[in-house]
């Protein structure tokens, strides 16, 4: 069987992606997936999406880490996601999708340079403030600590660290870093599923943002991650109910390739 699929990236954080609306591809072939993952014996990604049919909406987003495994959501895939479906000519500059955490929206911005997208994240309400931490889930679980800077601070020892703690072992939890600079936040994140840091998490800036609101009053955050910048804005209802989150930047398209399985 000949399955196409195009690779895309969202400040780094890279993915495989598949029209599958033939359903062609098995959602539980997990080895396969996980092999396309590989990035010596497959394509290479942090993730794989595969875009499927769903009644009601543009698209169903399904999403696997680079383990093989269905993940939680993903703010970066997703973005991408939504500029893979404008090329294949899905929808136009809107679209209304479902993913493992619920209903999303997007809006396409196109530019001369590249497709920024802005996606509509949960709500959120449920925040732990802990001594020197956040916990929140902003579609995925995330672990928010605020460090100094981030000059020779080591992301994949110190977040391995809190993923396999006795609190976090069995389930997982991203870990993200932040500084507050005078530009906005930098961030950087140790995932879930891919069992290192990444270049980006959009559902990690998403946290950091909302973390980071708790120490400066402010609603609109410009996050340097180590693949490029994105924007967070959201609307605070009550200091722990979190509404209208939007996650903002470029979504590129990198190749497009035939497998033959
Ligand atoms: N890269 C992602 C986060 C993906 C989800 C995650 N690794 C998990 O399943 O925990 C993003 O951009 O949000």
């Amino acid at each position: 069987m000949k399955v196409k699929f195009s690779k895309y990236q969202g400040t780094g954080n890279d993915f495989v992606l598949i029209d599958n609306r033939n359903g062609n591809i098995a959602p539980d072939n997990f080895s396969f997936i996980e092999k396309l993952c590989d990035r010596r014996f497959g394509i290479g990604g942090d993730g794989l999406m595969l875009l499927e049919n769903e009644d009601g909406f543009d698209f169903r987003m399904r999403y696997y880490n680079s383990d093989g495994k269905e993940g939680s959501m993903c703010g970066n895939g997703g973005r991408c996601i939504v500029a893979f479906a404008y090329r294949l000519g899905i929808i136009s500059e809107k679209a209304r999708f479902i993913a493992v955490d619920g209903e999303h929206e997007a809006k396409i911005i196109t530019s001369e340079e590249a497709i920024q997208v802005s996606l509509k994240m949960i709500d959120v309400s449920d925040i732990e403030i802990g001594e020197d931490f956040y916990y929140l889930n902003t579609g995925s679980p995330h672990f928010v600590q605020f460090i100094s800077d981030h000059e020779n601070f080591d992301t994949y020892t110190e977040g391995k660290k809190v993923r396999y703690n006795n609190r976090f072992s069995e389930q997982g939890t991203n870990v993200n870093f932040v500084s507050i600079e005078d530009q906005g936040l930098r961030v950087s994140t140790y995932e879930r599923g891919v069992e290192d840091e990444t270049y980006s998490c959009g559902t990690g800036v998403v946290a950091s943002a909302i973390s980071a609101s708790f120490k400066i009053n402010r609603n609109n955050f410009k996050i340097q991650t180590k693949g490029g910048v994105l924007e967070v804005h959201f609307q605070k209802i009550t200091e722990k109910q979190i509404e209208n989150i939007w996650l903002t930047g470029p979504a590129t398209h990198v190749f497009d390739g035939t497998l033959t399985t």
